[in-house]
Order: C-alpha cells, then structure tokens, then sequence
C-alpha cells in the first residue's frame, strides 16, 4: 500500500492544483481504508498479479447515463463505496466529478473512468466504469465513452420519470447495441412513482418491467443487485489477447509535466511501458512511457492486456497529436480502425480573443491545453479590427461555451473576452469568380466576417435541430406557444402516460442557442425537458438578427427580419446607436448573425474614434499620431476591456 501512496503522492506534487486536489483525494481515502482487507489496500503489484489472472471473461466495460440529476455521479460513489475504491461514509459525494466547473455547478461535464475489482460468487471480476455526463451539450462525452463499453446502466429518477435525455442516451445505447440494464433511482424519495416510471419505460423503450431494478443511489439502498446485473447481463469485451497489440483513444486530457495523456481501451494483445507503438491516423510514432489504471486514482501497471481499459504516458508533448477514436498499434506493424466513433460537429460558435494582445501566447497555450480535454471543441484562427488576433472556437452548444470558457479562467488564469455566438448558414453563391475560387457553389459560414456580399449569394440555408420536448400536459399550450414563436413545426405530440406527453419540433438552431431552454423551464415551472439532434439545413428567408454588445444579447435590438432587409437594418441600428449613445460610452464588439460585416466596419469606425478620444483625453496631436499609426498597421488597437461600459449602463442608455 505505502508504495501506492508514495506513487500518489510523486502524481498529486507534478499536477496542477485541480488534479493534486483530486489525487490529494484519493490519498486520503487510500489512507482511510488501510485497515479494511479490501481490493483498493492492493499495492500496484497486488493489482498488477490481479489484473494478469483475470480472464477476459470477468472484465466488464460499462457506462451509466441518464438524463441530468437523475443520480448517476452518486450512483458512481455508490459503487466506489461498495468495493472499496472509495472509504464508506468519508463525506464525499460525487467523487468522479472532479473539475472545479464540475463540483461549482453540480453537473458532470467530463465523463471519468474508474476500474474497480468485485467479487462475485467467489470470482474476482474487474470493472470499468465511466459516469458520463447528463446535459446534452456534453452528448460528446457519452458517445465517446460508449465506444470503449459493452453495456450500459440507463438510470432514471423515480420522481420525474423519463426525460428527453434518457430518451436520447436511450437511442445512442441501442444504436450502439449495447446490454442495458434499466435502474430506477430515487426511491426513497416520498412522492416517486416507480410503478408509473417503469411503466413508461417499457411502453416507450419496450423494457421488461420485471428486468427494472429499483434504487436509492443516495442511501446505498439496491445498489448491490445493480453490480450483480451489470456482471450477469453486460457481455465480457469481445477482444483478443494472442495477437498484437491494438488500442483505442477513447479520452485525452494533458498534463503539464508529462504531456498529452491518453485513455485507452486495448482490443487486442498488450502493452508495456518502453514499447514503441505508432498512431493509425497520424503515423507518428512514440514510446510507452508509463502505464495506470484509474481507480479512480493513477495506480501504475507493468502491462495493460486486451479487455482493459488503462491510462497511457507516452511522449506526446502536442496536444493535437492526441485524436479521439484513433487507434494505436506497434510500431511498423498493419493495424485496422479500433473503432466506430465519429466525434460530433459543433453547432455553436464564438469567438475568442485576448484582453491584451500581450496575452496572445498564454491564451493560445490554454486554449490547446482545454481542447485537449474536451475534444468536442473545433479551433480556427479568427481575427477583428477591433479585438485583434484571436480564435472561432465551435462548441456543442451555449453550456459546454461557458463551462469551457470558466475552464479557461480557473484552470489556466486566463481571462479572455467572448464575443457573442452564433450558428453555421450554408450559403449557395451565385458569382462564378468565387464558384471557380472555392471549386464548389456552397460555402459553410461560421464567422459572419467572412460572408461574400449579398450580391454573391442566391440562397441562404440555415441549420435545423429535431427538438424532443417531455412535458407534463399542464404545459403544452405555451409550449406549443413558444415553438411556434420559434419558428418551430410540429412533428408529433404523444401521450406517454395521462400527464405527461412527448412531443417533437423541428426548429432553427439559431432561435434555440440562446434563451430556449431558460424560456422552456419557466414556462413549465422547471418541469419540462429538452434534447435535440442534428436536423440538416433548410433554406431560409428569415434571419434572426441579433446585435451583441460585449458579447451579451441586447433584446430591444433582437429582430426577426428577412434575409435582404438585414443589412438595411443593420445599418439603421447603427444609426440608432450612435444617436442614442453618447459619444464617450461608445461601444464595440457589434455583431450580428447577417450582415454583422457592414455593422461591424460603421461600428468600428465610430468605436476608433471615441477609443482615441478617451484613451487621450482629447489630445488631438497623440491621437491623431495614433490614427496615422494605425493606419500604418504599426499600432495595434487597445483592448476594450479598459473602457467596457456595464450592461446595464448600455440598456438604460438604449431605453432613454
Ligand atoms: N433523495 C435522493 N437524492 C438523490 C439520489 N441520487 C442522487 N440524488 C441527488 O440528486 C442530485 C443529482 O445527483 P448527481 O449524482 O449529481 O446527478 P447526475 O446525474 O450525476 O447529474 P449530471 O452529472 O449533472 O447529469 C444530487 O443532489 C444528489 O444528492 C437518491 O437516490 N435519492
């Protein structure tokens, strides 16, 4: 055991302090249970010789999910608790939540993998566990743990019954034909109604009612029998150990001292640290620097063979060259796809830029460092007259933009400016120069800079979700409501039991990323849920109009207006803006989904005027001698951040 702790220890002094908080963690309850016989005293060769005896046919690779809150982080803690990875009663919940965005807001954003020994009728079986998150914006993270499991936990709360996201989890477990083994949770609570929930899972997922175990994740009550089913009903990795070795990178994060880490689920042979292996994607070849297993602390292992999931180190110093779903094989040897996983495309986007253009370097190392733990992020490089150079980062939708952008500032102490976010148009060009230009009549336009002029463009298409809606019927009508007002249209509206119905809309992107599911939750009392997929695009004639001041949504100046009226309003809003605000509050960072670049250059001009006056105080000479300067490109401009006016400020101005 003290060899163990020692390793821990060596592991919580070389990492940042999120990660020593969390090995401290680990520490302390490894020292808790050190009177306890259980499997989680073994040292890293009592693992090792456990591991090395364990037939392939008693690993079981498995995935809890579940719509947001139902339980399934303390369901995790449960099981920790229940073969010793975890001390009992040691006063931590949601022991795998450990970012610090993570245990602030409550959720699971990242999913975490903890190996765990269990015994069960005399037999030792190794378990892999991964809690995913519940929120769909981090839907990533569950299809990505998916791929390395073989079964999943499909966990609902007792109380409110099945939700859009259990619906969706739902889907992708089947797609991905994988055992599930249904658990209710929440038992205790005094008005659940498990006998109404199991009923609305067997109508709507075709689930035996007699198969649906019933929980208390809170109390520990029947969480027993849910390991006992996991070992009975989730089938053994289906792998080979005789062959060579063969992995899949199912996660990455990075570590400032020994680079990019890798999560690998091996599917064939084995691996041991000193053997070079080589990436099927990228061709580039490394040396296995050092091999753990996460339980859910770093215990290092001498070989990780085919079945096991398991932490790599190898020399991967750039986080790029860590790619989510590629496999890696022996050096120089033939090796095909591990797996099936096609990351998701981001839906949302924003940019990014530096306070100060002197925190250029220190944004872009956090920016890579964050995008390595959260692959789902897409980076472009992006730059404004205004904000200088930056980045268009994509996301997966409004809450996986503001978890990452916390991220950035508690993690890497950097505090960038955001600009407002906006979806892809798919644009069909007209003009044959930049038909010939591109090779193609399509364009995707991410970044509204980078639209060609309107006369260039015949059609715009704008992207489309199919939203899942689960409301109690008291609700329907101002839901039905605001789908409308959304530009929405009904696909289906179905009873799943007398109070609550399922319904289906498809909807703009862009009318949902901002307010949807705030609207959605105060118009049925916190009671309703949303989920939604990819739905392709559409074309469109209406565009949402929305100008941002530093970077917040300003609603008075929210419009819906037709596509070729958008830059004529744009340019009245302009004028509206410059009358209303008074000269010395000018502000900048305008943007809108359409037409932002005209906006943009009225706004700039009148924004470089006022930033000079005020940073000079008036002084014509040095700001004329800054213009020429500017003019020249030599001088950059000033960060806005020295001169934001409050919101509030701004609206009150607005409403004069
Ligand atoms: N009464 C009761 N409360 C529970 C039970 N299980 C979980 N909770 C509570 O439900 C809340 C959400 O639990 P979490 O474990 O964070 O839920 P989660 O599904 O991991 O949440 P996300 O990761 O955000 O999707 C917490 O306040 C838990 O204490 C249970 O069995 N009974």
């Amino acid at each position: 055991m003290y060899k163990s702790i020692n390793w821990t220890l060596r592991q919580a002094t070389g990492q940042c302090s999120w990660k020593r908080l969390a090995a401290y963690r680990a520490l302390c309850s490894t020292l808790m249970r050190s009177s306890s016989a259980d499997a989680a005293t073994l040292s890293p060769d009592a693992v090792q010789r456990q591991l090395s005896e364990l037939p392939v046919e008693r690993i079981r690779n498995f995935s809890i999910i579940a719509h947001v809150d139902h339980g399934k982080s303390t369901l995790a803690d449960r099981l920790l608790e229940l073969t010793g990875a975890i001390a009992r009663n040691a006063g931590q919940n949601q022991v795998l939540d450990n970012l610090q965005v993570e245990r602030e807001r409550g959720i699971t954003v990242k999913a975490q993998t903890a190996s765990i020994f269990y015994k069960h009728r005399n037999a030792t079986y190794l378990l892999n566990l991964i809690d995913t998150p519940g929120h769909v914006d981090f839907s990533n993270e569950v299809s990505r743990s998916l791929a390395a499991c073989d079964g999943v936990i499909l966990l609902v709360d007792a109380c409110h019954g099945v939700q859009a996201q259990t619906v969706a989890n739902y889907h992708l477990a089947k797609q991905r034909q994988l055992a599930i083994v249904p658990v209710l949770n929440k038992i205790d609570i005094k008005h659940a109604n498990p006998d109404q929930v199991t009923k609305d899972m067997q109508l709507l997922f075709g689930i035996e009612t007699a198969s649906v175990l019933r929980v208390s994740a809170k109390l520990g009550t029947g969480v027993e029998q849910v390991l006992q089913r996991v070992i009975e009903t989730i089938p053994h990795p289906r792998v080979q150990r005789d062959c060579d070795f063969r992995a899949l990178i199912f996660d990455s994060w990075f570590d400032k001292y020994r680079g990019a880490l890798n999560l690998i689920y091996v599917l064939n042979g084995q691996l041991q640290p000193g053997q070079d292996i080589q990436s099927l994607a990228t061709k580039k070849m490394y040396n296995v620097k050092t091999l753990s297993l996460l339980r859910p602390a770093e215990c290092p292992l001498e070989t990780l063979s085919a079945g096991q999931v398991g932490l790599l180190a190898c020399n991967m110093r750039n986080s790029k060259e860590s790619i989510i779903g590629d496999t890696l094989h022996l050096k120089h040897q033939a090796a095909t796809a591990a797996g099936s996983y096609k990351p998701q495309q981001p839906i949302v986007f924003a940019g990014i830029f530096p306070v100060d253009q002197s925190r250029h370097v220190a944004l872009r190392s956090a920016i890579d460092k964050t995008v390595l733990n959260d692959s789902a992020v897409t980076v472009s490089v992006d730059s404004s007259p205004a904000l200088g150079q930056g980045w268009r980062l994509g996301f997966l939708g409004l809450l996986h933009l503001e978890v990452f952008c916390q991220r950035l500032q508690q993690e890497h102490d950097v505090e960038p400016i955001i600009t407002a976010p906006s979806v892809t148009y798919r644009i069909v060009l007209s003009n044959p120069r930049l038909i010939k230009q591109h090779g193609r009549n399509t364009l995707d336009i991410s970044n509204a800079a980078l639209l060609p002029e309107p006369n260039s463009i015949e059609q715009y298409h704008e992207p489309l979700v199919l939203g899942t809606i689960i409301t109690p019927s008291d609700y329907v009508g101002p839901i039905i409501g605001l789908c409308v007002e959304r530009r929405g249209v009904q696909q289906s509206c179905v009873n799943i039991d007398e109070q609550r119905m399922l319904m289906q809309y498809v909807l703009p992107l862009s009318e949902i990323i901002l307010d949807f599911h705030d609207r959605l939750k105060s118009l049925s009392s916190g009671y309703a849920s949303f989920s939604y997929e990819d739905h392709g695009y559409h074309l469109t004639h209406l565009v949402r109009l929305d100008i941002h001041l530093n970077g917040r949504n300003c609603e008075e100046l929210c419009r819906i207006v037709h596509v070729s009226k958008a830059l004529g309003v744009a340019r009245q809003m302009v004028n509206k803006l410059k009358e209303l605000i008074p000269r010395q509050m000018v502000q900048i960072a305008i943007q809108a989904c359409v037409g932002s670049k005209v906006l943009a250059r009225e706004t700039i001009k009148a924004y470089r005027k006022d930033v000079t006056a005020k940073l000079y105080g008036g002084d014509v000479t040095r700001r004329m001698k800054l213009l020429k300067q500017q003019a020249e490109g030599k001088k950059k401009m000033r960060s806005i951040a020295n001169i934001r006016v409050p919101h509030d400020t701004f609206i009150d101005v607005l409403k004069r």
